[in-house]
């Protein structure tokens, strides 16, 4: 259990600068107690909308800490559309619309008084491609700390820190101030991590990360998840149901039109589904 013996804690929105609004957030205590043990992110009941269309039917999932929850099903399913409601990134998209709760450590993050920009910072997201910014190795990850004003002492050994545990720090040590654009793909993608890991985030959501690369640097970002999970909680939606075999400790299958149809251990789900849909679907009879 996360409990930290208190109440839930409400994310400050008191300043409106958006780069100090997270006050509340920004130490390491969990936001308040979660009604599902162990779990960091509990979905109720979610139902998402774009415009008139319904993307997510009444989707309920308990995300539990420090393991990797792999996301899939087949294309257009709502995979993505459920990873970005975690941290609201669907805010973003003009005409999406959440309805039913999603908590983070038992606060609901579509609450009034919720911070998105401070949440994605406690929740942090990479993308199918990677996307460096036009800098430096070292700008691409000292950016978000920089935007929290944190000190140049500090900026330097959390860059470092979070290139560690991306494991790129040793490849490119030496050229901390080339740009993050001359990289591989698979460099580029592991720095796009470690500037998502620096802010100290306690979930990362990870959008097909490997799609984009070839298998050595895919077998690189696998290794990396299981090691993240150590540290973080990780959501990955992947295309790939041999890799979330490998990488992931819970697997969630959703099937077309948008429903979640069985959650549970990676190994229940490829070894004894509950659902026909589900073995069909992962025995490759569709999909
Ligand atoms: N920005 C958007 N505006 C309107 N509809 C959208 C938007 N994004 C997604 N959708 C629709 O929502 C549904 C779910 O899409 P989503 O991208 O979440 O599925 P997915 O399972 O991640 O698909 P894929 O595996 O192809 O990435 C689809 O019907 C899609 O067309």
């Amino acid at each position: 259990m996360t409990a930290n013996g208190g109440g839930p804690r409400t994310v400050s929105t008191t300043e409106s600068d958006g780069a100090r609004s997270d006050v509340s957030m920004a130490d390491n205590a969990p936001l308040g107690t979660p009604r599902v043990d162990d779990a960091v992110i509990e979905s109720r009941d979610l139902d998402v909308f774009y415009g008139d269309d319904q993307a997510l039917h009444g989707i309920d999932m308990d995300i539990p800490e420090k393991k990797v929850t792999a996301l899939i099903g087949p294309s257009g399913c709502g995979k993505s559309t459920f990873l970005r409601s975690i941290n609201r990134m669907n805010d973003l998209i003009d005409v999406a619309r959440v309805e039913g709760d999603l908590y983070f450590h038992g606060k609901n993050v579509y609450d009034d008084d919720v911070d998105p920009v401070a949440l994605r910072r406690k929740i942090g997201m990479v993308f199918q491609k990677p996307n460096p910014f036009p800098k430096s190795i070292f700008d691409n990850v000292a950016y978000g700390l920089r935007v929290q004003g944190k000190d140049d002492g500090d900026v330097e050994k959390q860059v470092r820190t979070a290139l560690e545990r991306a494991a790129l720090l040793e490849e490119v040590e030496d050229q901390l101030d080339s740009s993050g654009l001359d990289l591989s793909g698979g460099q580029q993608q592991r720095l796009c991590i470690a500037r998502a890991i620096a802010p100290d985030p306690e979930v990362i959501l990870m959008d097909e990360p490997a799609s984009a690369l070839d298998p050595v640097a895919t077998s690189k970002i696998e290794d990396l998840v299981e090691e993240l999970a150590k540290e973080y909680t990780v959501v990955i939606v992947t295309h790939n149901m041999q890799q979330a075999a490998r990488i992931s400790d819970k697997t969630a299958v959703f099937l077309t039109g948008g429903h979640l149809v069985e959650f549970d251990d990676t190994n229940k789900i490829f070894e004894n589904p509950e659902s026909d849909r589900v073995e069909d679907y992962i025995t490759g009879k569709f999909g």
